[in-house]
């Protein structure tokens, strides 16, 4: 499948240097307003390819993306350290607008894959000025989130983040919700899992991981300036799940028509990916405290996206 890529900054640029590694794209073409950064990136990702796949890796303009089966999504400002996501979203949204009048033309059909943040705001916009079925508009949402979750709880309970199955809900943002009542060990609740091996959830670990969950973002900003690798590899991952029809479930942002008693909103919960976009939603079951949650997460993301002018 040939991927393209707008915005070759560091999400984009990692977003093309994963799918190249696991060959996952048969082409990949990286498209940014500025022509020489997406000339030294694809040239960069090329140079990786011989050691490990036949990715056809190049920089273009949009034309450039006819035949493509998926476009990420990825132009547009990051947060500072200490900027919330929805601190960027007037600005992306603006963004967001010129890209889209320049890649709907030529590539209608499809599969649009958003990273930029707010990436729930930022994947509703993009359905309501696309008009493409919201099926087909996925926003990485919890992926990355999710993928933190699996990591902090597998360290703790000493397995691999594989063998756990738990999902972040709602916004990929502050107002996330981990959603600890369905998460399971192999097939064992979690807490039951983490009774028999010694190491109990207590409150204060949960703690703990929501923390790590819920501010990573945050403390890897101040630390290098922005973070990329992990959605880097999510990216990668969906874009797998697509381009091999796998029917996998992974937590990812769509519009959605109703979520914890909120209507019209994109934000993440499990969902079954193939090759048309998503083909079904899973709604995992919640105690109340976790349910009022999402609901807050829903609201305050609908009430944004809302807000902002077409
Ligand atoms: N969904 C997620 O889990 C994550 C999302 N992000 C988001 O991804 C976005 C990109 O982040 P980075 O790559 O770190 O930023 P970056 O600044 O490294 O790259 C952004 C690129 O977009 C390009 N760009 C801006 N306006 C454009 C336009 N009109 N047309 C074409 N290209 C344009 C810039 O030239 C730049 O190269 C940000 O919004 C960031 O918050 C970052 C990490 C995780
Ligand atoms: C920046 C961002 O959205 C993240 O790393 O979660």
């Amino acid at each position: 499948m040939k991927v393209g890529i707008v915005g070759a900054g560091m999400v984009g640029s990692t977003a093309g240097y994963a799918l190249a590694l696991m060959g996952l794209a048969s082409e990949i073409v990286l498209i940014d307003r500025n022509d020489a950064l997406a000339v030294a990136q694809a040239e960069d990702i090329a140079h990786a390819v011989p050691f490990m796949s036949s990715t056809v890796v190049n920089a273009g303009q949009y034309r450039d993306l006819e035949g493509a089966g998926v476009v990420i999504l990825a132009a547009g400002v990051s947060q500072k350290p200490g900027e919330t996501r929805l601190e960027l979203l007037e600005r992306n949204a603006a963004v967001f607008r010129a890209v889209l009048a320049e890649v709907l033309p030529v590539v209608p059909d499809a599969i649009l894959l958003i990273a930029s943040n707010p990436v729930d705001i930022m994947t509703q916009i993009t359905t309501r000025l696309s008009g493409i079925d919201p099926s087909r508009v996925i926003g990485s949402g919890t992926i990355l989130d999710t993928a933190r979750f699996r990591s902090l709880v597998g360290r703790h309970l000493g397995i691999s983040p594989q063998s756990v199955h738990a999902y972040v809900l709602g916004e990929h943002g502050d107002s996330e919700v981990l959603a600890w009542t369905s998460a399971r060990a192999g097939s064992v609740p979690l807490s039951s899992f983490a009774a028999q091996v010694g190491s109990p959830l207590t409150d204060e670990v949960r703690a703990q991981i929501d923390d790590g969950v819920r501010n990573a973002a945050y403390k890897i900003i101040k630390g290098k300036g922005s973070t990329y690798y992990g959605i880097g590899a999510g990216l990668a991952r969906i874009v797998k799940a697509i381009a091999s029809d796998q029917r996998d479930v992974l937590s990812v942002s769509i519009t959605t028509s109703e979520v914890a008693g909120v209507r019209d909103v994109a934000l993440s919960i499990p969902r079954v990916i193939g090759a048309d976009g998503v083909l079904a939603d899973l709604f995992p079951d919640l105690d109340d405290e976790e349910y009022a949650a999402l609901n807050r997460s829903a609201s305050l993301l609908k009430e944004r996206a809302d807000a902002i002018p077409l």
